[in-house]
């Protein structure tokens, strides 16, 4: 049969990576050809699956294995490579010995340019999926991978030695190993107790290339060990660099670890969420672009029709202003807003950030945004002040301005290490332009009203923050919103907000409050941009 469609096969690379799991299944969905095939689909391969074994199995345990005949699974591998190039292959659970000379013969004859070696021996569960006289047949095996991913106690049994108790015994086992076969190791430390949880990248050369994210309490580990090694597998075949395939991969499952309990799928060990990423980008993509807020009336000539603006689906319950609004336009200004006050309180960002499950990169990337908005926000602050009438009002932008840039460098020298991004995300950009062009160009109420989300907002969510222990990953960030000189600054933009209402005109005015209501919504975007960036890329 293998030379009956080689017209078909082509060698180059598709823009979509075709990659095969061999594996075992797993009727729960979380683990084996399940979870291969649902990994694949996430990082933007196209799946595969060629079945080794049938396991009766859950979130509790397995039950029963049957293994079909060898010869059956050799045609699986035939039919699929008889006609499909493969980018990249994963085995995950082989089994049996035999099943591994199987698969072992396709491979002399079909050795495909990436080859992920997950050597299963033993599920989350406890039970075996490896018979014990196949230990060596795994080990020979893996010889023949471009990378290995074995947990700590499956690198024990490839390197003959003693289980690891941490990550530096980990990394110098597989250092040890990779020199020896010319195989590189991903060095996993989720069965360790580090509040970091960290994949290294070992090369045969000892180079290693950590890759960190943070440890999350959760029993929704069920598949973890396939997930990964089939997400990089994919990356790795649609030719990514070591580093960016497995840094893709740890980001990924992150999320899809973070967000497996809320799947509720079983009672035991539950499988991790690996469409929750696919799922939030579409909820933004659908999100972005927005329109400005219409159902301002064209004139406001009181806080009354200005409190009655309905943009979007209110909360059921009026949202408690932290700092009191100055005046009856100002508190008209927050009930229209409330709607999106909620949004932000509630989204994906805020939520990740408060209980430490924000990936390292996400958390980073909105530090630099962050920077690069305050100097913009500084300018709109500026434009301000030079426009202002009367000293007070003068003292008070000017001052704002001044603030804003100390706060910029100091994130700078306390939080911002090296070699992140220097340039504004979109996201960034399209909420400081708007800032800078309305301050500069639009009357004075509407520039003033467009920069009061981002202190009202701020301040908002500073003091809606819950307590959080010291071990938290992000708790000194999370201190620096108490910081009661936010608060005076705040109290100070709603009497100057206030005051600018009261002296314009109903046009203006109603001009100002879609300004309002269209920063309001920028603050939400610009929490949210840190999600929808793709780590890795
Ligand atoms: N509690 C956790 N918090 C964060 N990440 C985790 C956690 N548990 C596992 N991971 C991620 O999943 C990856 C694989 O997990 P683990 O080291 O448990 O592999 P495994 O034992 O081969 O998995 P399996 O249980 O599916 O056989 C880790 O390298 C890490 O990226
Ligand atoms: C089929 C299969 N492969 C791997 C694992 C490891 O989690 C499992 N539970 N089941």
């Amino acid at each position: 049969m293998a030379s009956s469609y080689p017209a078909h096969l082509s060698s180059r690379t598709a823009a979509v990576p075709r990659v095969l799991s061999i594996a075992g299944t797993d009727p729960s969905g979380g683990a084996g050809t399940a979870a291969d095939l649902k990994s694949i689909t996430a990082a933007g391969g196209y799946g595969m699956s060629v079945v080794t074994a049938l396991v009766a199995q859950n979130t509790h345990g397995v039950r029963a294995i049957h293994t079909p005949p060898t010869d059956f699974l050799t045609a699986q591998l035939r039919a699929v490579s008889d006609d499909v190039t493969l980018d990249a292959v994963k085995t995950g659970m082989l089994g049996t010995a035999e099943t591994i000379a199987a698969v072992s013969a396709w491979l002399d004859e079909h050795q495909p340019q990436v080859l992920v070696v997950d050597p299963v021996m033993v599920a989350t569960s406890g039970d075996r999926l490896l018979e014990p006289d196949a230990e060596e047949a795994m080990v020979q095996f893996c010889h023949r991978a471009t990378v290995v991913t074995p947990n700590i106690h499956e690198l024990a049994v490839l390197t003959g030695e003693d289980c690891a108790q941490d990550e530096q015994q980990a990394l110098a086992q597989a250092r040890r190993w990779s020199a020896q076969t010319g195989v590189a190791v991903v060095v996993k430390t989720g069965h360790l107790t580090s509040r970091r949880v960290t994949n290294t990248w070992m090369a045969p050369n000892g180079t290693q290339t950590p890759v960190e994210s943070t440890r999350l309490d959760t029993t929704s580990t069920h598949g973890t060990g396939c997930s990964l090694a089939a997400a990089l597998a994919t990356r790795l075949g649609r030719g990514d660099t070591p580093e960016a395939a497995l840094t893709w991969a740890t980001g990924w499952l992150h999320e899809s670890i973070a967000h497996g309990a809320a799947l509720q799928v079983g009672s035991g060990h539950g499988p991790v969420d690996h469409s929750h990423r696919a799922r939030r980008l579409q909820a933004a993509g659908l999100a972005t672009p927005w329109l400005a807020p219409d159902t301002v009336p064209a004139a406001l000539e009181s806080p009354e029709q200005l409190a009655a603006v309905t943009v979007g689906v209110n909360p059921s319950e009026p949202i408690h202003a932290a700092v009191p609004p100055a005046g009856p336009w100002t508190a008209s200004l927050w009930a229209a807003g409330q709607y999106i006050t909620a949004q932000i309180a509630d989204c994906d960002f805020v939520t990740a950030l408060v209980d430490g499950t924000l990936a390292d990169r996400s958390f980073r990337f909105y530090l630099a945004q962050d920077a690069l908005y305050l100097g913009q926000y500084a300018r709109a602050l500026a434009a301000l002040a030079a426009r202002s009438e009367g000293l007070e009002a003068q003292v008070f932008w000017a001052e704002s301005a001044a603030g804003c840039l100390k706060d910029e460098a100091e994130l700078h020298r306390t939080w911002l290490g090296e070699g992140l991004e220097t340039v504004s995300g979109p996201v960034t950009r399209a909420y400081t332009d708007f800032l800078v062009a309305t301050a500069l160009g639009q009357d004075r109420v509407v520039g003033a009203a467009a920069v009061l989300p981002c202190f009202w907002l701020y301040a908002q969510t500073g003091a809606t923050l819950p307590e959080v222990a010291q071990e938290h990953p992000y708790a000194a960030w999370l201190g620096t919103y108490g910081d009661p000189a936010f608060v005076t600054a705040t109290q100070g933009a709603l009497a100057h907000v206030e005051r600018e209402f009261e002296q314009a005109s109903p046009t203006a005015r109603a001009e100002a409050a879609r300004a309002y209501l269209t920063a309001c919504r920028h603050e939400l975007e610009f929490f949210d941009q840190g999600l929808r960036i793709e780590p890795g890329q």
